[in-house]
């Protein structure tokens, strides 16, 4: 993303931010080019203090103002209604994701855009059916109490969400925040605002109150994203990105001490053993591995496979990885998109060649495609696979959030796990073989959110999702979630 363009056509869309129902514009405007071609996608209002300080002013309004005590019913009411108008409007999110992420328009369909309303559906069911902990008390001198918890909202909650799945991720805090009564205020990536902003349209025709859901466009440090933690008025902090970023935001909200609920990096291991059904292995490790050009928390990039069968799983990776379709998104036989910007590809690609300077042979992959016209000016990049690397590489041990993964040999179940729990990280983990007893047993050794078996990315929105280490703190997910986006008062009542 570069600064403003002056001389941007007439005809240009302009994103802007969205307070207390309305759109308005922020102190300056900002450029957002896609990576498919680097071609201006729209110009973006950039809040400044004052703007961040309204959305905050309109979301407390709003809570105040009845949200925060209206009835669940009437509330789950209201997110089956925003579910139901972003399915009618299904092809205009789908659009806006794919002009920011530049990823396949089938992906955007099938994941962004359907989780999308599948978050709000969820946690409507979810908030509907939860009901309240409470205790009968016999105290030693034979009398008894009940003891009661009530749950209301958190407050005002800071939504800070990145670019890998915009809509998605921001659907998944905002439908259990609504749901339990907060109002929030939105700070989408500056790479992809625009999903987060249509939303707001939604959220008017569904006919949420005014102020409920605000979205505040801009950067990280000295911009949106600072000026929103640093807020005095937020209750909390709701955030997925990068755990540098994560930690930036702890040492923001220490003064005043909000909880926060961290969903951050990974370094995510897949275990092969010599008795998986290879093929099916081989086309689940491809998915973890490229799935959104590598951008996605949950993706492998550490692929740990028994000795006996290292050589077939490499040669059946390397040409499901030399299989994919790099394209433009509208080609239905497009698989793969470009990097999110040129300068996450600089990234990626410093990575390649740290890979090579530690001894790693390239397997596939490792440079820039010729992609041919005007998508050489887009953000591309091989898939990379890359061996002879061990557990002390950089490469091995950082993350890297692109379509590349290190293939490593094991021996033994204990060395294996042993590989794998090996990481700052805790996140997700994926484990294949055809031994059920050591499916359980290895997927529950490993020290993740969450471990798979034979599958990956299968997801059941009632179950705890996050990470443990510079993975995050926290888990969101069904009743998880509720009790973020809660605070309980408890009720003790002499009887
Ligand atoms: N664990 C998960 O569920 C999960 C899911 C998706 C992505 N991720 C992680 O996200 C990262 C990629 O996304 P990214 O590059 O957008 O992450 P990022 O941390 O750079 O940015 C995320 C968001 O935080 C904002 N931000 C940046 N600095 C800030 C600051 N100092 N104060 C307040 N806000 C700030 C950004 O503007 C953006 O909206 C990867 O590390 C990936 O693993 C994790
Ligand atoms: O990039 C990270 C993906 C996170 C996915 C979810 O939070 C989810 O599927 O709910």
């Amino acid at each position: 993303m570069s600064s403003s363009a002056a001389n941007a056509p007439a005809s240009t869309p302009s994103v802007h931010n969205f307070i207390n129902g309305s759109y308005v514009a922020g102190v300056r405007t900002f450029d957002k080019v896609s990576p498919v071609d680097g071609s201006l996608v729209s110009q973006v209002q950039e809040a400044g203090r004052e703007t961040v300080d309204e959305a905050v002013k309109a979301a407390r309004r709003a809570l105040d103002g009845g949200w925060g005590r209206m009835s669940v019913a009437d509330r789950a009411r209201l997110l089956r209604r925003v579910a139901d108008r972003i399915e009618e409007r299904f092809d205009d999110f789908v659009a806006a994701e794919v002009a920011d992420t530049g990823k396949p328009e089938a992906m955007a369909r099938a994941l962004d855009v359907a989780r999308a309303h599948a978050n709000f559906r969820s946690f409507a069911d979810t908030i509907s059916a939860t009901g309240l902990d409470s205790f009968l008390t016999e105290t030693a001198d034979g009398g008894r109490a009940l003891n009661y918890a009530v749950r209301g909202p958190l407050g005002v909650v800071a939504v800070i969400v990145p670019w890998n799945l915009p809509l998605l991720l921001l659907t998944w805090k905002v439908a259990p925040a609504l749901a339990c009564g907060n109002a929030v205020v939105v700070k989408p990536s500056e790479e992809t605002p625009a999903t987060a902003t249509l939303l707001g349209e939604v959220m008017a025709e569904a006919g949420v109150p005014d102020g409920v859901y605000n979205v505040v466009h801009g950067f990280g440090p000295d911009s949106a994203g600072e000026c929103l933690t640093t807020h005095p008025g937020i209750d909390g902090v709701t955030f997925t990105g990068e755990s540098k970023t994560g930690s930036a935001i702890m040492r923001a909200v220490a003064p005043l001490v909000r909880p926060v609920s961290f969903e951050l990096g990974g370094k995510n291991a897949a275990v092969v053993f010599s008795d998986a059904d290879l093929e099916r292995t081989v086309d689940g490790l491809a998915r973890s591995v490229f799935t959104n050009t590598g951008q996605v928390c949950l993706c492998t990039e550490r692929v740990y496979i028994q000795r006996e069968v290292f050589d077939d799983v490499a040669a059946g990776l390397t040409e499901r990885a030399e299989a994919l379709r790099l394209g433009r998104p509208e080609d239905p036989a497009t698989t793969t998109g470009p990097l999110i910007s040129q300068a996450h590809r600089e990234k990626v690609l410093s990575y390649a060649a740290l890979a090579r300077q530690e001894g790693a042979t390239e397997l596939t992959g490792g440079g820039i495609p010729a992609m041919g016209g005007d998508l050489d000016g887009g953000a591309w990049m091989q898939p990379t696979l890359w061996t002879g690397l061990d557990n002390s590489a950089r490469t091995l041990r950082e993350e890297v959030f692109g379509p590349v993964a290190a293939l490593v040999p094991f021996d033994t179940e204990e060395e294996a796990v042993a590989l794998a729990n090996d990481t700052d990280y805790g996140l997700a983990s994926c484990v294949w073989t055809s031994n059920l007893e050591r499916g359980h047993r290895v997927a529950q050794r490993m020290r993740v959110g969450m471990s798979w078996v034979n599958t990956w990315y299968l997801r059941d929105l009632r179950s705890p999702f996050g990470g443990s280490g510079l993975s995050g703190i926290g888990r969101e997910g069904g009743a998880h979630s509720l009790h973020f986006y809660t605070q309980p008062t408890n009720v003790c009542v002499q009887l």
